[in-house]
């Protein structure tokens, strides 16, 4: 049967990047989708402005929503200080399947960890299972529908503590007004935009960074 496009982006990167070196991955995938087949990736562009974030944070607890293939898991991991490591959650286990395989072939394994599920379900056993108290720094970039109702599971289940940033992928395109709408209007939240653009393309998109207040 005909390969998936996620299977046509690991190959890309078994051709093109080099074992072990993040930065090739990250340069391998950024030109398949630039030359050869677009894919939902954060990107260079804002994929920058993730790393910047990431650097300024220096987070020792990390989340991120929506692995897809893990372009993103990859440019927050090879930031990381040494011991830290980045928990990511996917439910389309041939996603994950791929994302393990472009994670490992960064060699980042050992700074990530892939949980498959659903983050409905994996939000409130973040404490139990991965002795998290509170996280650092967030990075949502899955359906664009669950930001809203995941943020307000992260305050119920008491995972966000004064400090903690959210960075959220796609608030103009496709979209996220009534996530948007909530980390603006509401006390609890310190919320920037950070302009840019839809990956590997012209149109406006940008990343909403939302700092929680406490
Ligand atoms: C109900 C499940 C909600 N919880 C979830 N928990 C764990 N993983 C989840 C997930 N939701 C989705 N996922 C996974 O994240 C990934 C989905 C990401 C959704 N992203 C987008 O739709 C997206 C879409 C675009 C896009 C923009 C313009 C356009 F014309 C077409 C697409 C650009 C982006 O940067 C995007 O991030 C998949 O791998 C999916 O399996
Ligand atoms: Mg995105």
């Amino acid at each position: 049967t005909r390969s998936t496009r996620p299977q046509r982006m690991l190959k890309a990167v078994q051709k093109n990047a080099t074992k072990g070196n993040p930065k090739s991955v990250i340069s391998a995938i950024d030109y398949f989708c630039k030359h050869s087949e677009w894919a939902m990736n954060v990107g260079d562009e804002k994929g920058s402005i993730l790393d910047s974030v990431v650097t300024e944070v220096n987070p020792s607890t990390v989340l991120e929503l929506g692995t897809y293939c893990g372009y993103s898991t990859v440019r927050i991991a090879r930031l990381l200080s040494p011991g830290t490591k980045l928990i990511t959650l996917e439910f389309n286990p041939a996603n994950a399947a791929v994302a393990k395989q472009i994670i490992a072939y960064a060699g980042l394994q050992d700074k990530v960890i892939l949980v498959e599920g659903s983050s409905g379900d994996l939000i409130p056993q973040m404490k139990e299972r991965f002795g998290i108290t509170t996280f650092d720094f967030i990075f949502l970039d899955h359906w664009k529908d669950r930001y809203l109702p995941d943020i307000k599971l992260f305050e119920e289940c008491g995972l966000l503590r004064k400090g903690s940033v959210l960075l959220a992928d796609n608030v103009i395109c496709p979209g996220t007004p009534e996530y948007l709408e909530y980390v603006r209007k509401s006390p609890r939240y310190e919320s920037k935009y950070f302009p840019a653009h839809l990956e590997y393309t012209k149109v406006e998109d940008g990343l909403e960074k939302s700092v929680f207040l406490g």
